[in-house]
């Protein structure tokens, strides 16, 4: 769309593959953490975990996920599972790193920025837990097996700001997503 690279499919992860993968993100998930540590509590309050990378429906996705992109796998890093239960969210923010902040001498070592970001909705929510691009005015609800895929970068490498996003409270229901950010170079 209009100012930012943002890619949907709806369908592309079976039911039965959804359902697999809630339930590895079931039995890892514990508080999600920000990269950033230092006096953010209550930005994000949702549960994650990375899902097993062994585990036969998590190589077949990743697999799909470096083909459809383009991406050398090694590029990706490990699938990383979300839960949101009632009344979670995450606030706005960008997904790149902050090349000030500490960690970033961490990361830069380790992959460099964030480039894309494919995110796949394992469920539908009753109600809530939209992802939000505020600058964009789009809203995106989550759908069993739809996957979401942006750049957060500019066509030059640099971050795109609107590309700033929000995982709105979930109000009923729970809400599954797996994640996978692709790094400007092999990770880890
Ligand atoms: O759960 C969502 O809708 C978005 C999550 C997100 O933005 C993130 O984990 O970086
Ligand atoms: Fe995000």
């Amino acid at each position: 769309m209009e100012g930012a690279e943002i890619y949907s499919a709806p369908g592309f992860l079976s039911h039965t593959h959804c359902h697999h993968i809630i339930g590895l993100i079931d039995g890892v998930a514990s508080p999600s953490r920000l990269v950033d540590e230092k006096d953010w509590d209550g930005y994000r309050t949702s549960f994650s975990g990375d899902v097993d990378p062994r585990d036969t429906v998590v190589r077949a996705l990743d697999e799909r996920l470096a083909a459809l992109t383009g991406i050398a796998p090694g590029h990706g890093e490990s699938l990383q599972g979300q839960r949101y239960n009632r009344g979670e969210y995450y606030h706005e923010h960008w997904d790149w790193f902050d090349t000030e902040a500490p960690y970033w001498l961490r990361e830069s070592r380790n992959g460099g920025q964030r480039s894309w970001t494919a995110m796949v909705y394992l469920n539908a929510v009753d109600e809530g837990g939209s992802t939000d691009f505020v600058h964009l005015g789009l809203k995106v609800a989550p759908s069993a097996g739809s996957l979401l895929i942006w750049n957060n970068a500019l066509p030059d490498g640099s971050p795109n700001p609107l590309t700033m996003h929000a995982a709105r409270p979930v109000l009923r229901g729970v809400k599954y997503v797996v994640t996978k950010w692709f790094r400007a170079r092999p990770w880890n």
